[in-house]
């Protein structure tokens, strides 16, 4: 009763801040044990076969986990033979691209992210981009730390509707909030992957 008293609260919270909104998601995903995560990371892999884009990809950009984020380690891609992951290049410039996974340092914040030397890709090589998340709602909306790193690095793809990656979310269920909302330099996910469903944004399915 309890729980989900707060849980309407958040999502109350969540219309007027996403400042406080983020804090409570992250407190949430970092109060999870290593069994809670171990089980949501296989859960994810396990649903993760339903999003047939990602089976078909061969061109992939995920993500390092840290902060208790969704781990998508364990998801399969089979055709993926080549694999980025996002690597800040200026904080105060907010700058952010993605490179080559295949050579790997663990950055100040913890996360692994390619090498300085790694080859970059541009957005419009990738098949698809796994996208970390604080919160989300099933309009595609997202709220991430709060930098607006993805947003910028994602902003070629605002008028772009041909031969552009799927943007796939990726949170723990517990992250979903009715309504976020949209600012105008937000980019909607085509799609949420949690550990307890896929969900297809505009699809009557989800
Ligand atoms: N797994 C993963 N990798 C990612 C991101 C992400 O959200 N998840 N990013 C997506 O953006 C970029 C990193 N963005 C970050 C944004 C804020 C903070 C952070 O911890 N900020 C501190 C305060 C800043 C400081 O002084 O260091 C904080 O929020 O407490 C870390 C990384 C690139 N890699
Ligand atoms: N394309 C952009 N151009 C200029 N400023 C931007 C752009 N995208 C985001 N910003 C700025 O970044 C700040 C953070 O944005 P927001 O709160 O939406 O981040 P977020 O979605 O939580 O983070 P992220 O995109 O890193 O996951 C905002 O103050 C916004 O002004």
């Amino acid at each position: 009763m309890l729980h989900q008293k707060r849980h309407q609260t958040l999502k109350l919270i969540d219309i007027t801040s996403g400042t406080m909104l983020r804090r409570e998601m992250r407190q949430q995903r970092s109060a999870l044990s290593s069994r809670q995560s171990k089980q949501a990371m296989l859960d994810v892999a396990n649903i993760a076969r339903q999003c047939k884009p990602l089976l078909f990809a061969t061109r992939i950009a995920s993500y390092s986990p840290f902060n208790g984020e969704l781990s998508p380690a364990l998801i399969e891609t089979p055709n993926c033979h080549q694999h980025f992951l996002p690597r800040v290049d200026n904080y105060t410039r907010h700058l952010m691209r993605f490179y080559s996974a295949n050579h790997r340092r663990t950055n100040r914040w913890g996360i692994v992210e390619p090498i300085p030397t790694a080859p970059a890709a541009s957005i419009n090589q990738l098949d698809v981009i796994l996208v970390p998340l604080v919160a989300f709602d099933r309009k595609g909306n997202r709220l991430g730390m709060g930098a607006g790193f993805y947003d910028r690095a994602l902003q070629s793809l605002r008028h772009r509707a041909n031969r552009r990656p799927l943007l796939v979310g990726v949170g723990h269920h517990f992250q979903e909030v009715n309504s976020l909302i949209s600012k105008p330099w937000d980019i909607k996910l085509d799609a949420i992957l949690t550990d307890r469903e896929y969900i297809v944004v505009g699809s009557s399915l989800s």
